[in-house]
């Protein structure tokens, strides 16, 4: 393919009006980190055996994961060799994320994903020093593969519900884990079914047949030289999904399966050898995991909805279509307005994301360092603010990346337009770590709190601050940002309001508390969402957005540009840097394995007939 770039795309960076580079540098944090990055994916992708001869999507389940597996192993090791040992551990961080080099690896998600992103921080976050010493040492070399059990078939939101139990056994000094239900099988846990051998497993603790709640275990269920199942244990594959095909998510039981007792998490509750159990300072610190992946989470929305609206923009600059003035020539679908409104707030979204997901993992490491010295009291915000952020960005997310796959019509439907991957992708964690309405109501629950603190003129943190500020509910609307963000504020306090005023009517009419919770839930999400403002409010907006939107239309490729994503990280026919669109369609379409043949065997076998009546 030559490397002639599509016109349309080179007028459309002429007509940036800003600095791209300059952008980019922004993103990733500097110059310097722009250009280590660059550096980076300049090694790993030129790494042999790291691409698909045959598009993902024409292989069969099975071979799917196993062709996963074989390009796992080749990334991390890429990875590994292209480490500079001049970067700190952050640096080398920042810079993996920002590139989202493994996107270009898998169209799907590697097998060693739920390593990476949960069982080291489990063992990182749940473990005390001597454990993380030991199992640190083995799980950051990857001589042992771990993943995070927590799920079970019959709960997953309602973790106190799991029935998995730990029983401990004083004589042996060990724990027998045990499912006594089909519904107690773990069920979900990614890398679970034959990739990995070790898992951080939530158990429900009972010591002389008293329940001590629910506590992290770390387990081997596979012989570290057979791969072989341990006994006691059962292992299987939960069969096909929307996505996350090549993730290897599994089942577990436990038939009265032994481990010593240093195998129990011990940083905050401990087992001594006798059974004396000693309670963890809050039960809620076994928790943090996945608070950590739920910040996580927030930046990963960020870099995804990047991508797919860098294919989209790309592609709209691209596509003709229609006529918007007549004998004027097909367009580019970029200048019908409404297209400019589906994908433009995705680039803002975007960015909006990235801005968030640095202020949160501020506040996380600010309240995790303050865990560390034993200070408690900032972790109900973290955690509400968290499980918020986590599913306003991940719902978000998902809707804008299916957006961006509509605009660009029939060819977005295709796998080769990689857009319904990123959506299988973006939309699993709308559920997975929290689903999202229930984060939502944990949300609701601590605005609700915080609102009764207000009115008893109780001092509220940073983040509450506008559930005590007077703000007139006749608020003159006003375009500026700050009137926005007044505007904003005055809606989310009359959201939380109004559903604590209707709580109150449905507990005065003889509902108990949680039954009023329940009868007005609705208005709690709509509470902790902080998101729509009111018609009226949005009309009187109309015009500035519409302004917006046309100052914004000369600098969209250019603002698409700096995310700075390599056509191999975009893996799209329709996304590339030179436009290309529509030959690569056509080469991506030859190598359907259906046109390796002029006539296909079923034709003889059962077409012929049935049309020739001898069927
Ligand atoms: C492409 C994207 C890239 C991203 C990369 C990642 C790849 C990852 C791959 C995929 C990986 C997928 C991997 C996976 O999916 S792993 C499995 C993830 N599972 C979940 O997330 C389950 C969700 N459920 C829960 O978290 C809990 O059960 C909830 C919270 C719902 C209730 O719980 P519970 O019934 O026990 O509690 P309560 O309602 O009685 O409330 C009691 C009190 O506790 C407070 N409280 C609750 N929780 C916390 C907390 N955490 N820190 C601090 N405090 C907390 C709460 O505010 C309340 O306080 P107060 O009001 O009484 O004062
Ligand atoms: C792709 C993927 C990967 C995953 N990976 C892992 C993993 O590695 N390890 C692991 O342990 N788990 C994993 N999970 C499991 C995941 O964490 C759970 O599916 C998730 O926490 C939701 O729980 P659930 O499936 O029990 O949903 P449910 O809780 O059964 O939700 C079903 C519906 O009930 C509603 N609901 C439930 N409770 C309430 C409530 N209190 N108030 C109002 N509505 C409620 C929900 O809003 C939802 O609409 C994964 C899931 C997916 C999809």
């Amino acid at each position: 393919m030559s490397a002639k770039v599509n016109d349309d795309l080179l007028t459309e960076r002429r007509k940036c009006e800003f600095n791209v580079e300059e952008l980019t540098n922004y993103l990733d944090g500097g110059a310097q980190a722009t250009q280590n990055r660059r550096k980076l994916e300049d090694k790993v992708l030129s790494t042999k055996g790291l691409f698909d001869e045959v598009p993902e999507e024409y292989l069969s389940h099975k071979e799917k994961y196993e062709n996963a597996v074989r390009k796992a192993v080749v990334y991390y090791k890429a990875m590994k060799e292209a480490e500079d040992p001049n970067q700190t551990e952050q640096e080398r961080a920042n810079a993996t994320y920002r590139s989202l080099l493994h996107a270009a690896v898998f169209k799907d998600n590697s097998p060693f994903s739920l390593h990476l992103a949960m069982f080291i921080p489990a063992i990182l976050g749940q473990a005390d020093e001597e454990q993380k010493k030991y199992w640190m040492k083995r799980a950051s070399k990857m001589e042992i593969i771990g993943t995070y059990a927590q799920t079970e078939l019959g709960h997953g939101t309602f973790i106190r519900g799991l029935e998995t139990t730990a029983t401990y056994d004083p004589k042996t000094e060990e724990f027998v884990l045990h499912s006594p239900t089909l519904t107690a099988y773990k069920w979900w846990p990614g890398s679970l079914a034959h990739t990995a051998n070790y898992c951080v497993v939530m158990a429900h603790l009972y010591i002389n047949g008293k329940s001590c709640g629910i506590q992290p275990f770390i387990v081997q269920f596979r012989d570290e030289e057979t791969h072989q199942p341990l006994p006691g244990i059962k292992l299987g594959e939960i069969g096909a999904k929307l996505g996350f095909n090549t993730v290897n998510n599994g089942f577990l039981g436990f038939d009265q399966h032994r481990i010593p007792r240093n195998r129990m998490l011990m940083k905050n509750a401990q087992v001594l050898k006798d059974g004396t159990f000693k309670r963890s300072p809050n039960s809620k610190l076994t928790y943090g995991t996945m608070v950590y992946v739920r910040v996580v989470i927030v930046n990963g929305m960020a870099n995804q909805l990047a991508r797919a609206v860098t294919i989209a923009v790309r592609y709209s600059a691209v596509r003709r279509q229609s006529e918007l003035k007549p004998d004027a020539g097909e367009p580019q679908i970029l200048d019908y307005v409404t297209q400019q409104h589906k994908l433009f707030i995705g680039i803002a979204s975007s960015h909006a994301f990235t801005l968030t997901a640095k202020w949160l993992t501020r506040m996380y490491q600010k309240v995790t360092a303050d865990l560390e010295k034993g200070n408690l009291d900032e972790l109900p915000e973290l955690h509400a603010i968290a499980c918020c952020l986590k599913a306003v960005t991940t719902t978000d997310t998902s809707v804008l990346v299916e957006r961006s796959r509509t605009s660009c019509g029939g060819h977005g439907y295709m796998l080769s337009s990689n857009l319904p991957q990123i959506y299988g992708l973006v939309t699993a964690a709308c559920t997975y770590e929290g689903e999202n309405t229930v984060l939502m109501l944990q949300t609701a629950r601590s605005l609700v709190k915080a609102l009764e603190q207000a009115q008893s003129g109780k001092r509220l943190s940073p983040t509450m601050s506008y559930l005590s500020e007077k703000v007139s509910s006749r608020l003159k609307w006003d375009n500026s940002i700050d009137g926005i963000v007044k505007g904003f504020r005055r809606v989310a306090y009359g959201k939380v309001e109004s559903a604590m005023r209707s709580m109150r009517k449905y507990v005065r009419s003889g509902l108990g508390p949680e039954d009023a919770w329940n009868m007005s839930s609705v208005q709690l999400v709509a509470a902790s969402e902080y998101t729509s403002i009111s018609e009226a409010d949005i009309r009187q907006l109309q015009d500035t957005y519409e302004d917006l939107l046309g100052k914004i239309r000369p600098n969209a490729v250019g603002l698409v540009d700096a995310f700075d994503f390599r056509d191999q990280i975009l893996n799209s026919t329709l996304g590339a840097y030179d436009g290309r669109v529509y030959e690569r369609l056509m080469e991506e379409a030859l190598k359907s394995p259906l046109n390796a043949e002029p006539v296909n065997q079923s034709f003889h076998k059962y077409l012929k007939p049935f049309m020739q009546g001898k069927l």
